[in-house]
């Protein structure tokens, strides 16, 4: 007897099943507890492998994970490429492959850039959630990508920002930015007159370098640094790390794959995972960073989330 064969959701039925990031919220929320649980959790996730290929300056990353609460067994494969202005292909590309846990028969291969997309900037709307100052009026979005569009659309459901400001390396794609979203967003000229007064500052860049300096900080803003995931990258410079209380999405992935974590030798507080559960404080007071690298376990959440809606026929 052979398996049924597996589904392909293309990223149009991905969209279909997964039209708002916010949707994933309370599944992620669950899952970064039950992550930051240890085997009590049940998530087994393995600090993802990146395989460089340095003769194109990309990487091919395989991050799989299981949860025992979700009864989700994934791995999604990622390559992220420093992009060529001329590229035609976007940066990041991904799939990601859902198996039946009790057999291990693959079920479904979707499209993995939208879910990418969608449940990085949920998680970062999760952190900002608790991490934010009490009477934040002022976003700011460093960078005009891919992830810069996917944090706007579940920031602004989410909260109610009176200002929204963006700038981008190419001003032309912050104005690009600017034009296509549904509300006001003031382009900035440089990041440093983006950031000055920002409430809450998202760092979605392809930076190798600091573009994010600690003297330009409101006290008590809170930092989403979602680029920079190799150890020798940066987007935040040693004094936004030392002068911040720390979050990241796993202790290990921080210690292993965050160039600003390393480099700048700072402590980690939490994980955002122990704040959901209550077990380490949200300290929205303070200058806060939440570094997120991104977890597989987010993957395995937003697939099953997909899968269970594309099979029940909605
Ligand atoms: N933490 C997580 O879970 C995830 C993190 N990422 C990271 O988020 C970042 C943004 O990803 P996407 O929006 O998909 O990429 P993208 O390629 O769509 O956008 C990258 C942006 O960075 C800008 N940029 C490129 N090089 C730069 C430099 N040296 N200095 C300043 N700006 C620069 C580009 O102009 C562009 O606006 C990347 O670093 C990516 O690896 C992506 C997926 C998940
Ligand atoms: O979590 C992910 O997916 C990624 N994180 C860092 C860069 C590539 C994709």
């Amino acid at each position: 007897m052979s398996a049924a064969p597996a589904a392909f959701l293309a990223s149009e039925a991905v969209e279909r099943h997964f039209p708002r990031a916010s949707l994933l919220i309370p599944s992620l929320e669950a899952a970064l507890a039950n992550f930051s649980s240890g085997a009590e959790g049940g998530v087994v996730q393995p600090v993802r492998t990146v395989v460089p290929v340095q003769k194109y300056n990309g990487f091919l990353g395989v991050m799989p994970a299981y949860s025992a609460m979700d009864d989700a067994l994934t791995t999604k494969l990622v390559t992220f490429y420093e992009h060529k202005k001329d590229s035609s292909v976007p940066s990041h590309q991904a799939i990601v492959l859902l198996f039946d846990p009790r057999n291990g028969s693959l079920k479904a291969i979707m499209d993995g850039s939208i879910i990418t997309a969608k449940r990085t900037a949920a998680v970062s709307a999760i952190a900002t959630k608790f991490l934010m100052p009490a009477d934040a009026e002022v976003l700011c979005i460093l960078g005009a990508g891919v992830q810069a569009y996917s944090h706007y659309e579940v920031f602004i459901e989410q909260f109610s920002f009176k200002e929204v400001r963006i700038w981008n390396r190419t001003k032309e794609n912050a104005v690009k930015f600017a034009r296509s979203v549904m509300g006001p967003v003031q382009v900035c000229s440089s990041a440093q007159e983006a950031v000055i007064g920002a409430d809450v500052i998202v760092t979605v860049t392809m930076a190798t370098m600091p573009i994010l300096f600690g003297e330009w900080l409101k006290p008590g803003a809170h930092i989403n640094a979602i680029g920079a995931s190799r150890p020798d990258w940066r987007e935040l410079d040693d004094e936004v790390m030392k002068n911040s209380v720390l979050y990241v999405d796993s202790r290990e992935a921080a210690l292993n794959e965050s160039g600003d974590v390393i480099l700048s030798r700072a402590e980690i507080f939490a994980e955002l995972g122990e704040v959901v559960k209550g077990t380490k404080p949200a300290l929205p007071e303070k200058t806060t960073v939440f570094k997120s690298l991104g977890m597989a376990i987010e993957d395995t959440v937003a697939a099953k989330l997909v899968y269970d809606s594309w099979s029940a026929g909605n």
